[in-house]
C-alpha cells in the first residue's frame, strides 16, 4: 500500500455471510499535516467481470434479463434487470470468469474477448473491480441452452435486441444497470459497428 497519507489501518468484520462487510478504521493525513481519524464501511461482494455480446452483421447485443432483489427494494418496480452478462470472479481471471460466465447465462461458447475498461462501481463503499469485455458473437457459437447455473437459481431470460433498440431502452430507463449502459455507449462511442 503506497499512500503515505494513509497509516494504521485496522480492520473489523461486521458481518460474514454470503459477502463480507467489513468496518476500516485509519489515519488520514491532512493538507496541515495533522492525522485524523476516519471509519468507513467496506462491503466486499468479490471482483466480478462482464460482457457485452455483439454481431456486427446482424447489429444486434445479446443481453440477459433476471430478478434483482437489492433494486426490488429500491424503486424497481418489479425487480428485474436488463444486463449484459456478468459474473463474480470465484478464483478465475477475469478472461476465463467471462468466458465461464457467458456459456453459462447466454449459452455463447467464446475464445476470443476483448478487456476494454476496468472499473470500480461503487468506490465509496463496496470493493468491487469490474473488468468490462466486448465480444462478437454468432449463431455457431450457441452450444448450450444458457439461463445460469442452476444451483445458484439465477434463472436468466436470454434476450436478443437490435443495437439501437438497446441503445433506446437506456434513454427510456428499461436499462439501467451501470456496466450494461457503459458497455452499450462505449459500443457507440468506438462505433463497433461501422463498416
Ligand atoms: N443464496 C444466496 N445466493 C446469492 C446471494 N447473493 C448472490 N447469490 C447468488 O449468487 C449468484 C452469483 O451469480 P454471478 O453470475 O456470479 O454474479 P451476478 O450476481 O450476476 O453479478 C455480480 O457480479 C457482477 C459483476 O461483478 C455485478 O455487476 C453484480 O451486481 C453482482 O455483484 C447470483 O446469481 C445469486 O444466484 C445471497 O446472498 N444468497
Ligand atoms: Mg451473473
Amino acid at each position: 500500500m503506497k499512500n503515505k497519507g494513509i497509516r494504521n489501518i485496522k480492520k473489523k468484520v461486521l458481518s460474514k455471510n454470503w459477502y463480507t462487510l467489513n468496518n476500516y478504521s485509519f489515519e488520514y493525513k491532512r493538507e496541515d499535516g495533522t492525522w485524523e481519524t476516519q471509519q468507513r464501511e467496506s462491503y466486499d461482494c468479490g471482483d466480478g467481470a462482464a460482457i457485452l455480446l455483439y454481431n456486427r452483421e446482424m447489429k444486434t447485443v445479446v443481453l440477459t434479463k433476471q430478478f434483482r432483489m437489492p433494486t426490488y427494494v429500491n424503486g424497481n418496480e418489479d425487480g428485474m434487470m436488463v444486463e449484459v452478462c456478468a459474473g463474480l470472479l470465484d478464483g478465475l481471471s477475469p478472461e476465463e470468469c467471462i468466458k465461464k460466465e457467458a456459456l453459462e447465462e447466454t449459452g455463447y461458447k467464446l475464445d476470443d474477448v476483448q478487456q476494454v475498461m476496468v472499473t470500480y462501481m461503487c468506490p465509496g463503499s463496496v470493493t468491487q473491480k469490474l473488468y468490462l469485455f466486448l465480444a462478437e458473437y454468432d449463431n455457431t457459437m450457441k452450444t448450450e441452452e444458457g439461463g445460469g447455473a442452476l444451483d445458484e437459481t439465477e434463472n436468466i431470460e436470454i434476450l436478443e435486441f437490435e443495437f439501437t433498440a438497446a441503445l433506446d431502452m437506456i434513454s427510456d430507463g428499461q436499462i439501467k444497470d451501470a456496466k450494461s449502459v457503459m458497455l452499450l455507449q462505449y459500443a457507440a462511442l468506438t462505433g463497433i459497428f461501422s463498416d
